[in-house]
């Protein structure tokens, strides 16, 4: 589900979950249990990266549709705590986006300090286009890594951009034919450019205000988020939205 190997100091992180590196609530719940032991491990640079042609789909939304109003409501809390669990790693997290990057995909990669990607696949957040809200978490960490012009446009248009275009617009930092491996070269550099300690500090100086507007809003928000997404699986939207898409498949 989640392939871990080292390179030198790096540890490199690949989602190795079904064709497009869908998320679903086990493939969160593992990469927050990975991320959370990270935590207490000695200081090094992480790189975050996918298997074949995409880093992540976003949400697996035929296990939306499979699992119904409970898989949902067991489902968004996950996808929250995954982002959170990958925006506030003390250590440099790099994301190298080896291929599509959509949606819970494009939020992923925008938990990381820095974004590398290759010279294929797309990046971009289609939620409006699925027809559902952004959970409070997602949005926040979005228009901390984009500011706020840049989220806007995005959210509101629901466009994907290829990697030149990603880059003008600040989705990503730098391209690389190579990701993964321009990914661990900035992680290690980052790892070793500023002790551990005062790298962890000021991260998490500068992410506060990203957790205290999460802990102020969720609470007010996330059951309104809730409530649209199970009522876009009652109206049939996330199902129409997949089959549009070409996708008569539950498998991902
Ligand atoms: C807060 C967060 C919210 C969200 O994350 S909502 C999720 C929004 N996600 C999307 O809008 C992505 C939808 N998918 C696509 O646009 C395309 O796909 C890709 C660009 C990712 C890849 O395109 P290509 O390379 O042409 O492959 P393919 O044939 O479209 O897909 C390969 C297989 O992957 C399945 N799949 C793709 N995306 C998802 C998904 N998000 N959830 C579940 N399955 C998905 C398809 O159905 C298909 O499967 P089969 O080959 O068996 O027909």
């Amino acid at each position: 589900m989640i392939e871990r190997t080292e390179i030198d100091d790096v540890v490199v992180l690949r989602l190795a979950h079904g064709k497009v590196n869908a998320l679903d609530l086990e493939l969160l719940e593992r990469l927050t249990e990975i991320l959370t032991e990270l935590q207490g491990q000695p200081p090094r640079g992480v790189v975050l990266t996918g298997t074949g042609g995409a880093f992540s789909a976003g949400v697996d939304l035929w296990r939306i549709v499979d699992g119904g109003p409970a898989y949902i409501e067991a489902f968004l809390p996950a996808l929250s705590a995954a982002f959170l669990a990958a925006f506030n790693l003390p250590q440099p997290l790099v994301a190298a986006v080896n291929g599509h990057a959509i949606a819970g995909g494009c939020v992923l990669a925008a938990c990381a300090d820095h974004r590398v990607m290759g010279g294929r696949g797309t990046i971009g957040v289609t939620e409006l286009l699925v027809g559902v809200p952004f959970p409070t978490t997602a949005l926040t960490i979005l228009e901390y890594a984009l500011g706020p012009a840049q989220t806007r446009a995005c959210v509101v248009g629901g466009a994907t951009f290829e990697p030149a275009q990603a880059l003008e617009r600040g989705l990503v930092d730098e391209l690389d034919d190579d990701p993964v491996s321009a990914a661990v070269a900035v992680a290690r550099r980052m790892a070793t450019a500023v002790p551990a300690d005062t790298y962890a500090f000021t991260k998490h100086q500068l992410r506060r205000s990203v957790n205290e507007t999460v802990q102020m809003r969720r609470d007010l928000e996330d059951p309104r988020v809730l409530e649209q997404w199970t009522a876009r699986l009652a109206d049939g939207g996330i199902e129409r939205f997949m089959k549009a898409k070409g996708s008569a498949s539950r498998r991902s």
